[in-house]
């Protein structure tokens, strides 16, 4: 298991008053008005505490229950097509620069983990905000990098559609061969600035979820991500384990992309590296025309 506080820590998220403990396993109290943060509450779960659920189910909130599954959860085949990419990317490494990291068990653990991690979290919200199944849906990873957490989530979720957005063509050439060398036919590789593709009719408030790992401070995420999404879809960002100041700053960004934040949720990736956190955002109304702003703009000039 990975490292923990050994007290439960409260956050304060600005005036909404946001209280939210950080545990492996956790529920979460959610009232269906805007005024979330008032009542967003999580401890940690034990038998004992479930008899709680039911009575704050009772109550009219809603209760999610949350641990990840990991790699150990996956089929053989995905378990297989998790390995090809793994030895695909340390190849491709010694050639471009993908990764700092070098060593197969250290791929597993900081990166395929982490990315595993943030599934739960996007099928619970989305489930419970956005639509009766989370069988389908079509999402985009933004930055994604050497295809992460974008590749990881396309294997373990074979009927999402899934698509790798990426401004550098070196990383995009990768992407590409290590696609096809897994032979993932629910994966499209897209070269393009996340404040272009934003801007494209063909893919603007198209995806019903927008996700981003290690691309930007979430003021910067904010406008990158959420003009891609439909109205009513979810963006999630997955950050490290203290992020309630970065959302904190960005929670202007996320209002004037027509979202709100919705939940920062612990999530328990089972890599070394401990408790990471997935900030959810839901999109209650359209993108007003102004964004994104031109390439490189959000970045100078966060919102
Ligand atoms: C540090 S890497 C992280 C990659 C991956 N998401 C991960 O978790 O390992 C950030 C990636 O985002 C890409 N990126 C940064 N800004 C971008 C933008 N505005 N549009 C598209 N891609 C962008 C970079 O080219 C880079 O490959």
């Amino acid at each position: 298991m990975s490292s923990y506080p050994s007290s439960l820590s409260p956050l304060t998220l600005g005036h909404h008053h946001c209280t939210l403990f950080c545990c492996p396993f956790f529920i979460i109290h959610q009232p269906h008005h805007h005024d979330h943060f008032k009542h967003l509450i999580s401890s940690t779960l034990t038998e004992e505490d479930e008899d709680d659920d039911v009575e704050a189910d009772e109550q009219g909130a809603s209760t999610k229950f949350f641990s990840s599954s990991g790699f150990e959860a996956l089929n053989s085949r995905q378990k297989e097509q998790v390995h090809r990419y793994i030895d695909s990317l340390l190849e491709w490494n010694q050639r471009m620069n993908l990764t700092a990291v070098k060593e197969e068990s250290e791929v597993m653990e900081r990166h395929v983990e982490d990315s595993l991690s943030i599934i739960e979290p996007i099928r619970t919200s989305y489930l419970s905000h956005c639509g009766p199944s989370s069988e389908n849906l079509n999402l985009v990873d933004v930055g994604s990098g050497a295809g992460l957490p974008g590749v990881i989530l396309a294997i373990a979720s074979p009927g999402w559609k899934v698509t790798l957005l990426e401004s550098m063509n070196k990383r995009c050439s990768f992407l590409e061969h290590v696609v096809s060398e897994i032979g993932l036919s629910n994966v499209q590789v897209k070269r393009e600035r996340a404040e272009k593709l934003g801007q494209d009719v063909n893919f603007r408030e198209s995806f019903d979820v927008a996700v981003a790992r290690a691309v930007a401070e979430m003021r910067i995420l904010a406008e990158y991500c959420l003009p891609l999404v439909r109205t009513g879809g979810i963006f999630v960002a997955a950050k490290g384990h203290d992020p309630q100041e970065e959302v904190q700053r960005a929670e202007r960004a996320i209002q004037l992309m027509g979202a709100s934040l919705l939940q920062i949720r612990c999530v328990d990736s089972h890599s070394k590296h401990g408790q990471r956190t997935a900030i959810i955002c839901l999109k209650g109304k359209p993108t007003s025309k102004k964004y994104p702003r031109d390439p490189g703009t959000p970045a100078k000039d966060p919102l």
